[in-house]
Parts: C-alpha cells; sequence; structure tokens
C-alpha cells in the first residue's frame, strides 16, 4: 500500500478532506501517516471504525526526513508551509506526489491544477509526462468549471464575466465565527424593539446603523462589517486594478483546461465577501460564439459533470434550489436562471451556487488521490 502523509488534515479544509475520505472508505486503500506542526508525538486521528487500521502518533511535519518517506504528501497547512518545505524536500532527492489546496505552487510550469470532472486528460497527460505536483484550484474557479464546464468542453464559450458573493470560510475559520458574533451582535442590539411590534423600523434601523459603523461590532477578521453589509474585494490588491481573487479567475481557468499557448478565454468580475457560511455563488454573464438554442445549452451544461444540475428559471424552484442555504454541505452544483440576454443571442446568463469547502477545495484533492493510487 502507498504511504500517504497527510499536513493540515485538522484544520478546516483538512477536516473536510478526512470527512470524506472517511464516507468514502478511503482509509482502506492506503497506508496513512498524519503530521503536524505544532502536536507532534500526539495520538493521530481515527480513520475508520476497523480497530485493524491503527494509526501512528503525529510526526513532525517539518521533518524533511519523515516527509521524503511517503509516496504521496496531501497538504492543507496553508501556502507558507508549502513555501518552507517544497524545495528543502525536493533537494533531498524526494520524487513523491505532491497535492496541496494552497495557491502556492499553482501557476508554477511543473503544476497541474486539478478538477478532474473538467480536466480529467490534462491530468492523465501530465501524470505520463512526469508531473508531480497536483494542486487544487482556486475555489471560485473551480466551482465556476464544475458549473458551465460543458459550454468549454464544447468550445463554445468567448468570454465570461463572473460577478460572485464568496462566504465567510473562503477567508478561514475564524472569519466564519465573526461572521455569527456579527450577526448576534446585530440581533442583541434591538432585541427588546424586535420584541415589541409596535416599534419604529427606522429606530431599530439607525440603531444597526449606528452599531455597524461602531467599533462595538466584533470585526478583527474582517476588519469592517460584513453581516448586514457586504465587502467588495477579496484577496490582495494588484496594480492592474483586479483583486488577486479576480485575477486568479482567467489565469488558473486557462490552465485548468489546458488553454495556455492557445487563444486565452478571457474570464473577468468583480469579487465580493458576503455573509453566507461556506456556499460560493456567482452571476455569470457568458458570450457564446455563436446562437445555440437554449434547449442545447441547457443539456450541455447539465450533461457535463454527475453533480451538475439544471434548476428551471422558476421563481420557486430557484428561491428553493439555488440558494447556499439549500446547496451547504452538499456536492451538488446546481446551476439555474439560464436564459439569452437582452444584449444579443449568443450572450447568456447564469447563476450557479457550490460549497466552497468541498469541490471549492477538499474533493479535488481526494479524487487526486484516487487517481494516483
Ligand atoms: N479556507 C478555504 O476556503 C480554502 C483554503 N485553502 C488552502 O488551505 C489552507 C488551509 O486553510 P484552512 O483549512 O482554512 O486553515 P485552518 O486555519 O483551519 O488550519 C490550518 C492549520 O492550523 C493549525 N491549527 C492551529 N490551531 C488549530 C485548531 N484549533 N484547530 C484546527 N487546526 C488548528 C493546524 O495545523 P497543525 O496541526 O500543524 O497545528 C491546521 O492544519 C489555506 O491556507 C489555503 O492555502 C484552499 C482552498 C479554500
Ligand atoms: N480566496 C478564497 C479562498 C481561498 O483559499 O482561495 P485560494 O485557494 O485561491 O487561496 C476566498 O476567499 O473565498
Amino acid at each position: 500500500m502507498k504511504k500517504v502523509g497527510f499536513v493540515g488534515w485538522r484544520g478546516m479544509v483538512g477536516s473536510v478532506l478526512m470527512d470524506r475520505m472517511r464516507e468514502e472508505n478511503d482509509f482502506a486503500n492506503i497506508d496513512p501517516v498524519f503530521f503536524t506542526t505544532s502536536q507532534h508525538g500526539k495520538p493521530g486521528p481515527i480513520v475508520s471504525s476497523d480497530p485493524g487500521k491503527p494509526v501512528a502518533a503525529l510526526q513532525d511535519a517539518y521533518s524533511i526526513e519523515a516527509l521524503a518517506a511517503m509516496d504521496i504528501i496531501i497538504s492543507c497547512q496553508g501556502g507558507d508551509y508549502t513555501h518552507k518545505v517544497i524545495e528543502p524536500l525536493r533537494e533531498s532527492g524526494w520524487n513523491g506526489y505532491w497535492v496541496d489546496a494552497a495557491s502556492s505552487l499553482r501557476m508554477k510550469n511543473d503544476s497541474v491544477i486539478v478538477l478532474d470532472p473538467v480536466n480529467r486528460p490534462v491530468i492523465d497527460q501530465a501524470i505520463d509526462s512526469g508531473v508531480k505536483n497536483f494542486i487544487g484550484g482556486n475555489c471560485t474557479v473551480s466551482l465556476m468549471l464544475m458549473a458551465i464546464g460543458g459550454l468549454f468542453r464544447e468550445g463554445l464559450v468567448d468570454w465570461v464575466s463572473a460577478m460572485t458573493y464568496q462566504a465567510a470560510s473562503g477567508a478561514g475559520a475564524r472569519n466564519m465565527r465573526e461572521l455569527i458574533a456579527q450577526m448576534g451582535a446585530i440581533r442583541d442590539n434591538v432585541a427588546e424593539e424586535l420584541a415589541d411590534p409596535a416599534s419604529a423600523i427606522l429606530g431599530i434601523d439607525r440603531k444597526t446603523s449606528d452599531l455597524l459603523r461602531s467599533s462595538d461590532l466584533p470585526q478583527s477578521e474582517f476588519g469592517v462589517p460584513l453581516a448586514g453589509s457586504l465587502i467588495p474585494y477579496i484577496d490582495r490588491q494588484l496594480e492592474n486594478g483586479q483583486s488577486r481573487e479576480e485575477w486568479k479567475a482567467q489565469a488558473e481557468t486557462n490552465k485548468i483546461l489546458g488553454l495556455d499557448g492557445q487563444a486565452l478565454v478571457p474570464v473577468d468580475g468583480v469579487c465580493v465577501r458576503i455573509g453566507a457560511m461556506r456556499c460560493h455563488s456567482q452571476a455569470l454573464t457568458i458570450k457564446l460564439n455563436k446562437d445555440v438554442p437554449m434547449s442545447d445549452v441547457e443539456s450541455i451544461v447539465a450533461s457535463a459533470n454527475d453533480w451538475v444540475s439544471l434548476i428551471p428559471n422558476d421563481r420557486e424552484v430557484t428561491m428553493e434550489k439555488l440558494t447556499p442555504a439549500a446547496v451547504t454541505g452538499s456536492l451538488d452544483i446546481p446551476v439555474g436562471r439560464i436564459r439569452k440576454l437582452n444584449m444579443g443571442s449568443e450572450y447568456l446568463s447564469a447563476f450557479t451556487v457550490g460549497d466552497q469547502l468541498l469541490w471549492g477545495a477538499a474533493e479535488p484533492l481526494r479524487r487526486m488521490l484516487a487517481i494516483l493510487l
């Protein structure tokens, strides 16, 4: 059995990966070794109900020697960790597979971004040609491609504009807690008025606005209110006016699709953080290169993979099925609000929602491991 090292397994993305691997009984096919940057020597996690599968104590995630004993390493520990260990590990002569959730190696020439329902041929070709670094994509990009990958596969896309509504989880576990703390503080601030149906709504609004603008609202993680507001900037500022999250859309989409070196498909938009917990949503404007009948568009989108589903452009069904509340915790990728826009018969709208910790982070890594075994 292959020795598979896990780093970052107890973090948020790592925990989702562990849950999925337990659910699919993936640990039965590997010899897992668990690493940590802070808890070495402590007992490893329970990986299955099978008592015959003991897990050794946690190993030091900075020990190049211990890492080099692995056939495959999966890291959900973050970019700083990757930067620290990957070079010394490769320089030590280690020739194993490195599978990573962090963005650090994504755009390197010797790495492939993995999203196998969309780019399995790119992955297979990379394995055949000796590539050893397989990196999960940015959550927004992966979710967009899971949703409309069929249109790309058919070569129908001239360009895409993605306007995003990204959940707090993308910023980390502490940010998710802060979002709930902000919601609670906002509610508590007007509890008395809410209990009195006769109280004036403008009074409630004023007290709420005052709190949002005051330092009493917990905001050490986001720096500003998210609950009752939104943040139209994600990740670092770049000199060209894009945020780094916006920059990733085109760079990663084209790399995932293996279009580097060919005419790039432009992908751009505005990335916005909203008060959802762990589902990213995106409003897409898609410019097709020809007028495709709606029935064909719908069947191309719906048949692209086993997880995408078409939501009819109907108010009731949309409200029920095309929301973060409906999708959270599942692998479903619903796509709805599909219609031709007033701009012309080649312009499509679509709205999609996906769990950014599952298809956006952990699931592509879990599936990459299965491909490598
Ligand atoms: N959040 C996201 O949406 C996405 C994140 N990623 C990538 O994954 C990386 C990890 O992200 P994320 O999972 O959010 O990071 P977390 O902050 O949840 O976990 C990272 C590490 O922190 C350490 N840690 C310290 N205290 C605790 C604690 N109380 N509970 C759990 N872990 C603790 C653990 O390492 P140790 O055991 O060594 O102490 C853990 O592996 C990111 O840096 C990013 O590169 C990729 C896609 C999406
Ligand atoms: N930037 C994403 C989360 C993330 O970790 O992205 P990346 O894996 O590209 O660094 C968000 O904030 O929603």
